[in-house]
């Protein structure tokens, strides 16, 4: 079983706070990632579901294939596990008490860039995300602006007008060159990579070369956090239903 001990040595611990990111090389051996992608090669030989998701964005698309939480749960219970174990691993550097989000949809999932594909400019909605790397991949990097959101609180966990407005300034390119500062990190096989989520700008940039990359996503909250907005992120993030023009992380 795909079991990394929790309790390594972790050099950097303070990262995460002081930085708003934290990396973890070797978090998973070579052998446990590729363990990992042929379980995740059968089920896509057994044709269950992977969603793929195309939505044209300025500056950056959101172009993937995604194998969602529900689906992880059913049919890949080690990928599930492994979203537990991470969870010890995410509470211990962040000294806090998080857990798996309620929505299992978008909780765990296992996000599919072919090339060419990218991943659009963003927040998570959730408070911590960790992103475990199966394969060393061209391009495809995570680009993030660490820490880089200004808040204007949370009316019922609904994002507000004047939230939205802050986002998108904060998203321009010339606002992100002069205020922001960009870190790339180039995906490696075994890497863990934990988050602030909804502090730091992030996506991937387009994938190079032949080969496809494929990443574990896992999302975590604190308990009793629902979002308003959920539905509608739901289906634009795991559907290509039409219709959905704003980005419906925000009201
Ligand atoms: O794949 C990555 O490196 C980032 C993906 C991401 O930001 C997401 O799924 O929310
Ligand atoms: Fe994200």
């Amino acid at each position: 079983m795909i079991m990394k001990n929790t309790d390594i040595q972790i050099k950097n611990i303070s990262d995460l706070k002081r930085l708003g990111y934290l990396i973890i090389d070797n978090f998973l051996t070579i052998r446990e990632c590729e363990t990992l992608l042929k379980t995740i090669a059968n089920y896509r030989q057994k044709k269950y579901e992977v969603t793929e998701v195309y939505r044209p964005f300025k500056e950056r698309d959101l172009r993937y294939f995604v194998i969602n939480g529900q689906q992880i749960e059913k049919y890949l219970p080690e990928v599930w596990q492994l979203y537990e174990n991470v969870n010890l691993l995410v509470n211990k550097v962040s000294s806090q008490v998080l857990f798996p989000l309620s929505n299992k949809l978008p909780a765990v999932n296992i996000n599919i860039i072919k090339p060419g594909g990218e991943y659009r400019w963003h927040y998570d909605r959730n408070a911590v995300t960790a992103l475990l790397y199966l394969n060393s991949v061209e391009g495809g990097e995570l680009e993030m602006y660490p820490n880089y959101r200004l808040r204007f609180g949370r009316k019922n966990q609904q994002f507000t007008f004047i939230q939205k407005c802050l986002d998108a300034v904060v998203k321009l390119k010339l606002i992100r060159y002069f205020f922001g500062k960009k870190v790339f990190i180039k995906p490696r096989q075994g890497m863990i990579v934990i988050m602030q989520g909804d502090k730091c700008l992030h996506s991937v940039k387009a994938l190079e070369g032949e080969q496809e990359r494929i990443n574990v996503v896992m999302s975590y909250d604190f308990p009793g956090v629902e979002f308003i907005v959920e539905k509608g992120l739901d289906s634009y993030l795991y559907t290509n239903q039409k219709g959905i023009s704003s980005d419906p992380n925000y009201v």
